[in-house]
């Protein structure tokens, strides 16, 4: 069935306002949705579609779309429509635009400079070629310039993984098992979860593999202490309660009220007892500090450039702005110290991102290693082999979406030294052993 040609309007109307990018393009166009009450699910699939569309692939069309007598907005729309929905099905183009959209199509885009075929901004494509060389920042580039799977995570406090397939497959719904995270499904199609039984009991939750393998290497176990440093809405927070088995105390802390908010009803889904919410100010927090030296496990999600989820959220490369990195990592470094603090002797702290970035990832632990001597860095093939995940690391855990399949992701473990009393002064070699560490606060 072909669009009424009012979708190329509205599709135009709502990319002008996205474009400016004065606010998440998710934002805007659930703001557009509302104003725009009279579309049904199709229409909206097709709009939104195209505005992704056009988000991943903006230096390519930008280079097409400004030529020729159709207003540029109109053939940015069109390309979205064309690219998601086909060119037939987008009713009243002129034969012009026919023309141009099929024109575009057979362009060999591999003949492009690399920024272009890339759709990255010049800033960015730099780094990510000085980081991984061209030929495979262009390979990473194409995969994060399409649509992310569907994963999902299965509560274990609820249900096992083969039931949820079975379960999901009368609806009918195909998931499989993942590679690396144990609990995890990845689904073929996108079907609406919200209204599934086994969605509104928490016996599922949506979350990428990454997200969920970064949970497991917590190593978070039964009746442990341990702080989700910023929970936001809690994604990593119900993962590691469950990973606990729903014993000891899992404090979920952030900054933003509004993001907590969201994790609550989410928490009473999952049937987790043993999350906390706390509400802090910031890192040095007092009611931080009343934790100090007493925490067994310390995640820092922390707060990023966010570019490892450009497949879900593509206008994220085109309001980045590099010198947002350098604050960022300010910022970075300051929670990574403050969430230190809690860490007891012999415990673990797991700095992540969701950034491609070494400047908000490797360069932020060596920082805090060099200034920290009482922690040390576990190996990531350590920790990998620990919780039995079958992924080849060495220092880190460097999760991309070319190689794994799952949203970029970095992260380190890193454990404070063990305090050794000191064994009274008879044996020489007990002497050595290592009385070096001392709790900061
Ligand atoms: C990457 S997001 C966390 C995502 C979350 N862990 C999840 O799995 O859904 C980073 C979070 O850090 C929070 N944040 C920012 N500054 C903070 C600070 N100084 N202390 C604690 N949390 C902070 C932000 O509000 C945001 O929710």
């Amino acid at each position: 069935m072909r669009l009424p040609p009012a979708i190329v309007a509205k599709t135009e109307e709502v990319l002008r306002e996205i474009l400016r990018f004065t606010s998440p393009a998710d934002v805007t166009l659930s703001r557009f949705f509302k104003d725009n009450p009279r579309f049904g699910g199709r229409e909206r699939g097709v709009i939104a579609e195209a505005v992704y569309s056009v988000l991943r692939n903006k230096s390519f069309f930008t280079d097409f779309a400004g030529h020729g007598s159709t207003p540029s907005m109109r053939r940015l729309a069109l390309l979205g429509l064309a690219e998601t929905a086909g060119i037939d099905s987008i009713g009243g183009l002129t034969e012009d635009e026919t023309h141009f959209l099929t024109r575009i199509k057979e362009v060999d885009r591999t003949l492009l400079p690399g920024p272009v075929q890339a759709n990255l901004p010049q800033w960015l494509y730099d780094k990510l070629v000085a980081q991984f060389g061209e030929a495979e920042a262009l390979q990473l580039a194409a995969v994060l310039n399409t649509p992310a799977p569907l994963d999902l995570r299965v509560n274990s406090i609820k249900a096992e993984r083969d039931a949820v397939i079975a379960t999901l497959l009368e609806a009918p719904i195909v998931a499989e098992p993942m590679p690396y995270a144990p609990l995890g499904l990845r689904v073929k199609q996108k079907p609406a979860l919200q209204n599934l039984p086994l969605f509104k009991e928490g016996a599922i939750e949506v979350q990428d593999e990454g997200s969920q393998v970064l949970s497991q290497i917590v190593g978070a176990r039964r009746g442990e202490m341990v702080v989700d440093f910023c929970a936001g809405a809690g994604g990593k927070t119900l993962a590691l309660g469950a990973l606990m088995r729903n014993t000891g105390r899992l404090y979920a802390f952030d900054v933003s009220e509004k993001r907590l908010a969201k994790l609550k009803p989410r928490m009473a889904r999952s049937g987790l007892s043993n999350v906390h919410p706390v509400l802090i100010a910031h890192e040095r927090d007092a009611k931080v500090k009343r934790l100090a030296g007493k925490i067994d496990r310390v995640l820092v999600d922390a707060p990023c450039s966010g570019l490892g989820t450009l497949r879900r959220n593509p206008d994220v490369k085109w309001r980045q702005q590099l010198g947002a990195i350098a604050e960022m990592q300010e910022k970075q470094a300051a929670i990574l110290d403050g969430a230190a603090r809690l860490v007891k002797n012999g415990g673990r702290l797991v700095y992540a991102t969701c950034s491609l970035l070494d400047e908000e990832n490797d360069v932020i632990v060596e920082g805090f290693l060099a200034t920290h001597p009482d922690f040390d860095l576990v190996p990531m093939s350590q920790v990998l082999a620990e919780q039995k995940i079958p992924l080849e690391m060495d220092k880190y855990l460097k999760l991309l979406p070319h190689k794994h399949q799952t949203d970029g992701f970095f992260a380190a473990v890193l454990q404070r030294k063990a305090l050794v009393k000191a064994a009274p002064v008879k044996a020489d070699a007990d002497a050595d052993a290592d009385v070096t560490a001392t709790d900061e606060e």
